[in-house]
C-alpha cells in the first residue's frame, strides 16, 4: 500500500509517523513545497521578542529523519494538480521538472494560509504575515532594523496579540488593531479579555480596537510608511497582518466536498467524500463536542491527532477521532490565559442558551506570599446543565486546569458533577475552598 502525503507540516508529519512507526508494509511518501518542515510557529514571537535565544529548537524533525526511517520525502516541491480518478500526483520537483507519484491513499495536509486584508497597499515592502519559517525571519529582520520604530499590528487574536509583546519587547511603538472592542474576542468574553486588554496597556502597547484598517500607504521607495484606518492615520515603519487563517484546499476543492471556509469535509476516521483521500490539520474539518457539530479550529493540537487518526486507519486500524474542544492558552507579559469549548459570546453565536458561573480568589492560602488572583468561568448548557466551556486567567500558572474542562465538555460531564469532584488540596498549590469547587457550587 503506497500513501502519498502532500504537506509535510504538523498534520501530515503526525500522518507518516503514524504510518511508519505502526505500519512496516505501508510505502509512505512525503510532498512539501517549503524548504523545512516542523516548524513551531508558536515560537516565532519568542524568538522575536527574544525570550529564546533563537529559532534552531523550533524544528522538531527534518528530511533526513524520514529517509532514514524509509519513507521518500521531496522537498521544495509543488503539488500543481491531483488527477483523482487516475490516483495520480502532479508536482514540480527540486529540480523544477515535472514529475508525478500514484497513491493507494492519499492524505491532504496542505494546512492553512493567512488571510490578506484586501485593501488598497496590501502588497507594500514592509507589509508582513507570520505563518511561515521564513516569514518569522522576514518580521525578525525588519524589527531589527534601527530605522524601525513604529509597529502596527492588524488582528488582535493569538498571533497578533503575540507578535505585539515580542515587538514591544524589542522596544517599539507598538500599535494593535482589532475589529471587534477588545483583543482574543473569539477565545474569551470581555470580563476576561479586559485584564489582558490592561495588561497590553501597562506594558506600553496601545490599543486600538473596534477601528479597521483602510489602507496602507507606501513613501518613495514603496514602502509602508502610514497606516490608515476608519478612524485616523498613523505613520508607521512596519505592519504586520494577523487577521486569522482560512483552510488552503486549492488541490482538492472542485473535487470534494468542502466545509463553508473550503476546509475539506472529513469523517471520524479523516477521510474526505473520496475513499481514498484523508485530509488533516488545518486544510480539514474537524467535531467539535462543545458546539455538537462540525466546525473549522487551526491549531497545531489538532493538527497532530487529526495526522494519528489518518495514519491508523490507513494503516488499517479502525480509529475514531474523539472531537475536540479547540483548547487553547497565551502568555503575555507574564499574564497567562486558557480556555477551552465554547465562551458565552460564542455559545450566543452559535445559537446554545447557556449560563456560566464565575469565582475569583487566590491560587493558594493567603498565608503562603508568592500568590496571584485566578479568575475563572465555567459555562454550561441551561437545557442540559453540561459543560460547554472554560476560561482561566492568572498571573499564576494555571495552564493543567483546562485540561480537566476539556475532558469534561469531551465526556458531556453537567456542571452539577463537579461541584463535589475530589480535587486534592496542598498550600502549595491550592486551597481547599479552591476556585474550581466554588464556582461550580456558584451555579444556578
Ligand atoms: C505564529 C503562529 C503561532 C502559532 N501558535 C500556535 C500554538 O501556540 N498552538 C497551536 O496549537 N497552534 C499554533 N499555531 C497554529 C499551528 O501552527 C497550525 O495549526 C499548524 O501549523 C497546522 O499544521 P498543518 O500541518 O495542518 O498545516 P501547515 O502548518 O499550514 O502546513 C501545511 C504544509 O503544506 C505544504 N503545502 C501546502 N500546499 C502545498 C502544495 N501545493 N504542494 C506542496 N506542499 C504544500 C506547506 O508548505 C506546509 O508545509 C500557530 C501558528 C502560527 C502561524
Ligand atoms: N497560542 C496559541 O494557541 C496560538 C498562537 C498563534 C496562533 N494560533 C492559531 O493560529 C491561527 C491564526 O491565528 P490568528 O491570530 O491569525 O487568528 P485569530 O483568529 O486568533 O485572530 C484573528 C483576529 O483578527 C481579527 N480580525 C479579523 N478581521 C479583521 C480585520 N479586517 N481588521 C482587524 N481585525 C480583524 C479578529 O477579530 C481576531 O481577533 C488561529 O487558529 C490561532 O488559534 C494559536
Amino acid at each position: 500500500m503506497k500513501t502519498v502525503i502532500i504537506g509535510s507540516n504538523h498534520a501530515g508529519i503526525a500522518a507518516a509517523n503514524t504510518l511508519l512507526d505502526n505500519y512496516p508494509d505501508q510505502e509512505v511518501v512525503l510532498i512539501d513545497r517549503n524548504t523545512n518542515l516542523s516548524y513551531l510557529g508558536c515560537g516565532t514571537a519568542l524568538w522575536v521578542g527574544r525570550q529564546i535565544d533563537g529559532y534552531e529548537g523550533l524544528f522538531y524533525t527534518n528530511k533526513e529523519d524520514f529517509i532514514k526511517r524509509g519513507a521518500k520525502i521531496h522537498m521544495l516541491s509543488t503539488v500543481t494538480n491531483i488527477d483523482f480518478d487516475g490516483k495520480v500526483v502532479h508536482f514540480d520537483n527540486e529540480s523544477g521538472e515535472s514529475v508525478s507519484e500514484s497513491y493507494d491513499k492519499l492524505v491532504l495536509a496542505t494546512g492553512s494560509k493567512p488571510i490578506v486584508p484586501n485593501i488598497p497597499g496590501k502588497d507594500l515592502d514592509g507589509i508582513h504575515f507570520l505563518k511561515l519559517f521564513q516569514e518569522g525571519q522576514a518580521v525578525d529582520k525588519d524589527i531589527s532594523s534601527e530605522a524601525v520604530k513604529t509597529v502596527a499590528v492588524i488582528g488582535a487574536g493569538y498571533i497578533g496579540v503575540e507578535i505585539a509583546e515580542a515587538a514591544k519587547r524589542r522596544g517599539k511603538n507598538v500599535l494593535l488593531f482589532d475589529a471587534m472592542p477588545t483583543s482574543l474576542a473569539s477565545y474569551y468574553d470581555p470580563e476576561f479579555t479586559k485584564h489582558m486588554d490592561k495588561n497590553l496597556e501597562e506594558n506600553g502597547v496601545e490599543l486600538h480596537f473596534g477601528e479597521l484598517a483602510t489602507e496602507y500607504k507606501a513613501d518613495d521607495n514603496g514602502r509602508v510608511n502610514q497606516l490608515v484606518t476608519d478612524k485616523a492615520a498613523y505613520d508607521v515603519d512596519m505592519v504586520i497582518n494577523a487577521i486569522g487563517f482560512t483552510a488552503n484546499s486549492d488541490l482538492g476543492s472542485e473535487h470534494l466536498e468542502t466545509f463553508r471556509n473550503g476546509a475539506y469535509l472529513v469523517d471520524n476516521h479523516q477521510k474526505t467524500s473520496d475513499d481514498s483521500v484523508y485530509a488533516v490539520g488545518d486544510c480539514a474539518t474537524i467535531y467539535s463536542n462543545a458546539l455538537e457539530a462540525t466546525t473549522y479550529i487551526a491549531l497545531a493540537t489538532n493538527a497532530v491527532r487529526s495526522g494519528i487518526v489518518a495514519g491508523h486507519n490507513i494503516g488499517g486500524t479502525v480509529l475514531d477521532s474523539i472531537g475536540v474542544q479547540g483548547s487553547n492558552g497565551i502568555s503575555i507579559f507574564g499574564f497567562n490565559m486558557v480556555s477551552t469549548g465554547l465562551s458565552v459570546a460564542a455559545a450566543a453565536k452559535n445559537n446554545i442558551d447557556v449560563e456560566y458561573t464565575d469565582f475569583e480568589d487566590l491560587q493558594k492560602p493567603a498565608f503562603i506570599k508568592e500568590n496571584g488572583s485566578v479568575k475563572i468561568r465555567i459555562v454550561y448548557e441551561k437545557s442540559t446543565r453540561r459543560i460547554v466551556g472554560a476560561q482561566l486567567a492568572s498571573t499564576e500558572d494555571i495552564a493543567a486546569n483546562i485540561h480537566m474542562f476539556s475532558l469534561a465538555i469531551q465526556e458531556h460531564v453537567t456542571i452539577d458533577k463537579l461541584k463535589l469532584l475530589d480535587i486534592f488540596f496542598l498550600p502549595h498549590f491550592n486551597q481547599p475552598y479552591n476556585y474550581i469547587t466554588m464556582a461550580a457550587l456558584k451555579a444556578k
